[in-house]
């Protein structure tokens, strides 16, 4: 059985890769990423871009092990084409124990992470919740030094720990979510745009948690985001996705100046009309 090499690099390594998802209610099996490669090398952070139904999810997730996770049979993600390995562990055919200890070490928050948080659970349990699952006698003082200074850093009083999601704002329930991927100190993280639907003010801090963590540890990160303030913060190379297909691939500066492709450019051009610009000439 492979077991994960958490310090393995590059982490993930994924090779004329293909996903589909399974035909469901008449339809015919949809493949949503095609023929992809790409690798993400120990500690470094790899931005995921595209617009809208490009496949992103689907890789991320894949990538993260929670490809077959869904409980709905449509939405299990197959490999149709290709291969990929995350942390060495070949990702075809993986057995239910391989990929419950790949999830050990690879976080994963999907997109919208904030909105399904346990609701019976305060604050305090539904970050305790991953570890939890896993060995019911942690030691919840040392945990809670690490609590503490993420709480911080994300500027969540510590009287929130006590209440419960429904008494959370959206932007503070996300602020929860992205912490509880960090709980269990992953190696690789597979973000999903941790900052959508957050307000201008509390964006940063999700920028600074994960800067946190990435400077504490040598994780290694994808990260789905439009953000430009994080990709600033935190990307050094970037993938662009369109239809399924790797359409751009390169160091953040260098893919936004000489992009050739049509549709990196307009992405380009949309996000140096943010602020890109500020960034490339910083
Ligand atoms: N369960 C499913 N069954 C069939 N097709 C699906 C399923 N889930 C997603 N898809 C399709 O797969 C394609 C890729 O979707 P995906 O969510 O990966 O895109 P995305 O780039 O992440 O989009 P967004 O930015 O909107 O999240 C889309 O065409 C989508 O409709």
């Amino acid at each position: 059985m492979a077991h994960p090499v958490v310090d393995s690099d590059p982490t993930i390594n994924v090779s004329d890769l293909s996903l589909s998802y399974p035909a469901h209610a008449g339809g015919r099996e949809f493949q949503a990423v095609e023929g992809v490669t790409f690798g993400v090398g120990r500690g470094e952070v790899v931005a995921l871009l595209g617009e809208s139904g490009s496949g992103k999810s689907t890789l991320a997730r894949f990538l993260a092990g929670r490809g077959p996770d869904a409980g709905e049979k449509a939405a299990r993600i197959k490999l149709t084409g290709g291969a990929a390995t995350v942390m060495n562990v070949p990702m075809h055919r993986m057995s239910r124990r391989t990929r419950s200890r790949l999830t050990a070490y690879a976080g994963h928050l999907a997109q919208d992470a904030g909105a399904t948080l346990t609701p019976e659970l305060n604050v305090g349990d539904i970050l305790f919740e991953p570890i939890a699952e896993r060995n019911k006698n942690f030691d919840r003082d040392v945990l809670g030094e690490k609590i503490a200074e993420m709480m911080d850093i994300v500027a969540l009083p510590l009287a929130k720990l006590q209440e419960y999601p429904y008494e959370l704002s959206k932007g503070q329930r996300q602020r929860v979510a992205v912490m509880r991927t960090l709980m269990l100190d992953p190696a690789l993280l597979v973000v999903d745009e941790p900052t959508l639907g957050v307000d201008a003010i509390n964006r940063p801090k999700i920028v600074e948690l994960l800067k946190w963590y990435r400077e504490r540890t040598t994780a290694s990160m994808l990260l789905i985001s439009h953000d430009i303030g994080m990709l600033e913060a935190l990307v050094e190379d970037v993938l662009v996705m369109q239809h399924g297909r790797l359409v751009g691939h390169g160091d953040i500066n260098d893919i936004f100046r000489q992009a050739d492709h049509g549709y990196v450019q307009k992405l380009a051009q949309a996000l140096r009309a943010t602020a890109y610009d500020e960034i490339a000439d910083a």
